[in-house]
């Protein structure tokens, strides 16, 4: 299998050096600037500084050097997918695509799979997500995920392919609880870095960190997953990472809205346009998402953190 990654932000870039550290990969950026200059001082110093580029990683823009590929990883944040597909579909027929981005499309309310579906219906899928910082996965630190891929044989050589002797993936043919699980830890990691900005307490996160549980495993049930991979890497365990800690981008926009301060625009935070993206889906679908609803309108400043306490802790008492 021959490995190439699009996408040279900070999960892409950690992608490629650790799989470059047992086979040739192939980085692309769509920054001739960028790829010129992480080809000449073997690192990408906007995104992962200080990560030295394993030897056989190779940097490009242009995107005909990476038609010897057979299996690319797609690294793009969430909202950009449809956009970057449409564009660029051409190159990427008859390849397996592996999405390893997480979250829903808010024009769509689509996941990457349903994307790529659209566009290309004849390509192999894969979904790659799970409990991982891109700064650990390239220092070489121990890291888990889920390699989700409906067709088992193809999942089978994927997640041998890209497993390293640091980073173990597991296999489930689940592609929509993986999908929902990765997208909405992101949401509710939001409402629990916004709850610690606030001085609410560590207890109230648990709680909140609780609840949004039950409310990832309450949509992505409706829509078909399976239990186990909700309370899997893909899910619960992606979720008490981000939920948890300061490396987070999506916990720590939040504790920004729960402190009231401001946070750099130009930050990847896809809990933002999933929360959003999700409510509307919650609404379509009659499910009760109140902390997501909650995040969505924090996000459109439409609520603020006193606020959407106070509305959830009004309502009606109920059984857990
Ligand atoms: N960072 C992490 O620890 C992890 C991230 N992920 C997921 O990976 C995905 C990507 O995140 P991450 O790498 O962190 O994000 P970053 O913000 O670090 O990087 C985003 C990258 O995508 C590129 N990009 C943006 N829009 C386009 C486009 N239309 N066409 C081509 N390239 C584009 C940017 O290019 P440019 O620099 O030119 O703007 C940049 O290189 C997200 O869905 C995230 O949830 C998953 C696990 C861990
Ligand atoms: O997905 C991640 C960890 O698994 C990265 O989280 P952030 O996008 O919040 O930084």
């Amino acid at each position: 299998m021959s490995v190439g990654v699009l996408g040279a932000g900070a999960f892409g870039t950690a992608l490629a050096i650790a799989l470059a550290r047992k086979a040739p990969v192939q980085l692309w950026a769509r920054s001739e600037t960028r790829a010129r200059d992480m080809a000449t001082h073997r690192q990408n110093t906007a995104y992962l500084p200080e990560q030295a580029f394993p030897e056989q990683l190779m940097v490009t823009a242009n995107l005909q050097e990476l038609a010897g590929c057979d299996t690319l990883l797609l690294a793009v944040p969430m909202q950009q997918l449809d956009n970057f597909i449409a564009e660029n579909a051409a190159a990427l027929q008859e390849k397996t695509l592996v999405a390893c981005c997480k979250g829903v499309d808010l024009r769509s309310g689509d996941g990457p799979a349903e994307i790529i579906a659209r566009h290309l219906p004849d390509t192999g899928f894969a979904l790659l997500t799970g409990p991982s910082f891109a700064r650990d996965i390239a220092v070489g630190l121990p890291t888990g995920l889920t390699l989700a891929c409906t067709d088992d044989g193809r999942g089978q050589a994927l997640q041998k392919a890209l497993s390293t002797p640091a980073l173990r993936l597991y296999r489930t043919t689940d592609v929509i609880g993986a999908t929902l699980g990765g997208a909405l830890k992101n949401v509710i990691a939001i409402a629990c870095g916004a709850t610690i900005g606030a001085g609410l307490g560590e207890s109230a996160r648990a709680t909140v960190l609780t609840r949004g549980f039950a409310e990832m495993q309450r949509l992505a049930l409706r829509r078909g997953a399976q239990a186990a991979t909700l309370s899997g890497l893909s899910g619960f365990g992606d979720l008490v990472l981000t939920c948890t800690s300061e490396q987070s981008r999506n916990y720590r926009f939040g504790r920004a809205l729960g402190q009231g301060t401001t946070f750099d625009p130009s930050v990847t935070v896809e809990g933002a346009a999933t929360a959003r993206a999700v409510r509307d889906i919650a609404a379509r679908d009659d499910l009760d998402m109140p902390i997501t609803s909650a995040v969505a309108g924090l996000v459109e400043n439409r609520l603020d953190v006193t606020q959407a306490m106070q509305d959830l802790l009004s309502r009606s008492l109920k059984e857990e």
